[in-house]
């Protein structure tokens, strides 16, 4: 049986096109209009797994997602990547004299900051999801109003695009994690990825000291990335993801670190995604 999948955003988002593609296009998935809601949805049991957008190539990293993840107790099964393509979209008949404000999502918007800068005269306006601003644009009849959003929102929203691929790189990437509760997030058979959190003392090197422990191991750090740790100002919990080749690299290098680092604990080890 397929999982219900809790997404953050409705029909026709970025979101919804990551979980067709790593589990199925027939998936259920379960909207929610915020990233805490998701995380909820699948604590509380409402959904089985979610897919969750952790960082994009040009926008960065969606800090609070490291930080929801990190208190929720979930675990990343897995991962996967979507080329994202940005379009501004309208109601039929519109041209881009006759727009003076554009909706989408934060992270759409930021992707497309350079192009959207070229026009200072638009107000921007930050919403849960591109699709559901253009499903706006439609059933308000929203003359004057565009969507930054994917060609799947303008065909379900009946939009013309009125300028294509507006994100300032072509290589325009999202990753996007899927996260499942313990029980539910099966051990996978030859995994080449691991995603943990620690924080280190502020000694001078302790940092640099678990990273050559890992190197040692002939593992790929491919991201490190540090968030405010609670309650202790000016002090980071880093979060790492690792690739290797075979997993006991990576119990190598857990034994390794252990006794440099606090609160040590193990995300998720899973296969390394694809891009779609
Ligand atoms: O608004 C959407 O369509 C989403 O799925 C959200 C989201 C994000 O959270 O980054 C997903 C991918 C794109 O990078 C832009 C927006």
């Amino acid at each position: 049986m397929l999982p219900a999948v809790a997404i953050q955003g409705f029909e026709g988002s970025f979101h919804q096109i990551a979980a067709r593609r790593y589990f199925s296009p027939e998936v259920e998935v379960v909207p929610c209009a915020t990233f805490g809601e998701v995380v909820s949805t699948v604590v509380q049991g409402t959904a089985d797994a979610a897919v969750m957008a952790i960082e994009n190539s040009i926008a960065g990293s969606i800090l609070p997602n490291y930080t929801l993840l990190r208190k929720s107790g979930l675990r990343v099964m897995g991962e996967t990547y979507l080329h994202i393509r940005q379009h501004l979209m309208a109601l039929p008949g519109q041209g881009l004299e006759d727009i003076t404000e554009v909706h989408s999502h934060p992270m759409a918007l930021l992707q497309c900051a350079d192009y959207l800068g070229r026009h200072r005269h638009w107000r921007l306006v930050e919403t849960e999801d591109t699709a559901l601003s253009a499903q706006r644009i439609r059933e308000g009849g929203r003359a004057g109003v565009a969507a930054v959003a994917g060609t799947l929102a303008a065909e379900l929203f009946g939009l013309d695009i009125l300028e294509a691929d507006i994100h300032s790189e072509k290589k325009n990437y999202t990753r996007f994690l899927v996260v499942a509760r313990p029980e539910n997030a099966a051990e996978v058979a030859q995994p080449n990825k691991a995603s943990l959190y620690f924080h280190t003392t502020h000694a001078q090197g302790s940092l640099a000291r678990v990273l050559v422990r890992i190197a040692e191991q002939g593992i790929n750090l491919s991201k490190l990335q540090s968030c405010p740790k609670p309650g202790g100002t000016w002090h980071y919990y880093f979060h790492a993801d690792l690739e290797f080749e075979q997993p006991e690299q990576l119990q190598a290098a857990l034994r390794a670190i252990a006794p440099l680092t606090e609160g040590l604990e193990v995300l998720g080890v899973y296969h390394k995604g694809d891009t779609h």
